[in-house]
């Protein structure tokens, strides 16, 4: 459109996209990733997991169902930036309570449009995921080219404890529906710490529909804090970054390991039990980020539709005696899920609780559950 200024992306290669600047003028840099989800552009921008990484959806036109309040996964924006084909003229949708560039101006997100993003996912996918820089407004191409540069890699980078909350807070709110919204939970069964690694909200929604009493705590709280809570099991949430620097997590973890409390993990959550049990992580190519990717549940040999959002993995070869692999992704055949043979912990490297995607895999919330009502059975 001609009143849009005009934006750059730039990638450490030194590959150009000229396009339109949708989002605040200015610039930013992170790791480029793409995501094949078709919807649920807000969930994605307001996943803490996105820090430091531009987001490139394959799907074109992106916008046109608005955005509002109630799809927000987190207190705001986290992904650094966002790159799409097409922002629809016009806004179409019930629930939208503002356009999607109105939102990014309003959170001082700086995002591209107009470029070909086909084009663009090809050289990530054979490439592998590379370090960008978005302009808009003034454009300087070489600076662009030195600022992708300058950002490095996301490996060694711990992101947990800059995105997670400040300080503890409970959390009541049960899961959204249509016509409803969402509704306070009344009732609680089980005593549930949740680290904050950078949760998203539906997984909270989630817990709390399960009857768990939710207490979220930072990052790096000890073990000792959450023990005094008398926690019947302790969830660890998504997060951004590298795993491997999260040292403080995979202390406490191992803390709830020996004294066999009920744990779930979710993505940063899966690898950080997957560090904590002694395995090792390493960065994929590309990672998986998208709300289409195949995964089967070695159990029962079901293929389900999973939402996914890394670009760590945890190294199946790696892993000691006691853990069992549960799930597998059917894209690349990397570990999806894990559970200890001899403690009533286990984790998913994707994201159960969809927002946006498939909900094939909620039946693991319900695991949950049901290993803190066993461990409360057996005293
Ligand atoms: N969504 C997440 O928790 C992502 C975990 C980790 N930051 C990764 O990229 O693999």
């Amino acid at each position: 459109m001609s009143n849009r200024s005009q934006a750059l992306l730039a990638l450490a290669d030194g590959t150009l996209f000229h396009g339109s600047s949708i989002g605040a003028d200015g610039h930013t840099v992170g790791e480029v990733v793409f995501n094949t989800a078709m919807t649920g552009y807000q969930e994605i921008l307001t996943d803490p997991s996105y820090c430091k990484q531009l987001v490139t959806l394959t799907y074109p036109h992106i916008g046109n169902v608005g955005v509002n309040k109630d799809d927000m996964e987190s207190r705001g924006v986290f992904a650094a930036g966002l790159i799409i084909r097409d922002l629809p003229l016009r806004v179409s949708n019930f629930r939208a309570e503002e356009s999607l560039d109105a939102y990014l101006v309003r959170n001082g997100t700086v995002a591209i449009a107009d470029i070909d993003t086909r084009r663009l996912t090809r050289l990530l996918r054979e490439k592998g995921a590379q370090p960008g820089c978005i302009m808009a407004g003034e454009i300087d191409a070489e600076r662009a080219i030195e600022l992708a540069r300058s950002f490095g890699s996301m490996a060694g980078q711990d992101l947990a404890r800059v995105v997670s909350c400040q300080e503890p807070y409970l959390w009541r709110t049960r899961e959204w529906r249509l016509g409803l919204g969402s509704s306070t939970q009344t009732q609680t069964r089980f005593n549930v710490v949740a680290y904050d690694f950078g949760v998203k909200r539906n997984i909270l929604r989630m817990l709390a529909e399960r009857g768990c009493h939710l207490t979220v705590v930072p990052a790096e709280t000890p073990a000792e804090e959450v023990l005094a809570m008398k926690p019947d099991g302790v969830f660890l949430s998504n997060g951004p970054g590298d795993p491997e620097p999260c040292d403080y997590a995979v202390a406490a973890i191992r803390t709830y390991l020996e004294r066999s409390l009920p744990l779930f993990g979710i993505c940063l959550g899966h690898q950080l039990l997957g560090l904590a049990v002694g395995g090792r992580t390493s960065k994929m190519k590309f990672g998986h980020h998208g709300a289409n990717h195949p995964v089967q549940d070695l159990d029962d040999r079901r293929v389900l539709i999973t939402s996914q959002n890394h670009g760590f993995q945890v190294d199946e070869t790696s892993l000691p005696a006691n853990v069992r692999i549960t799930h597998r992704s059917l894209f690349d055949g990397t570990v999806q899920g894990i559970a200890l043979t001899d403690r009533p912990a286990f984790s998913f490297q994707g994201h159960p609780e969809a927002s946006p995607g498939p909900h094939d895999v909620g039946y693991l919330f319900d695991r949950f559950i049901k290993s803190m009502e066993a461990a409360k059975r057996e005293g």
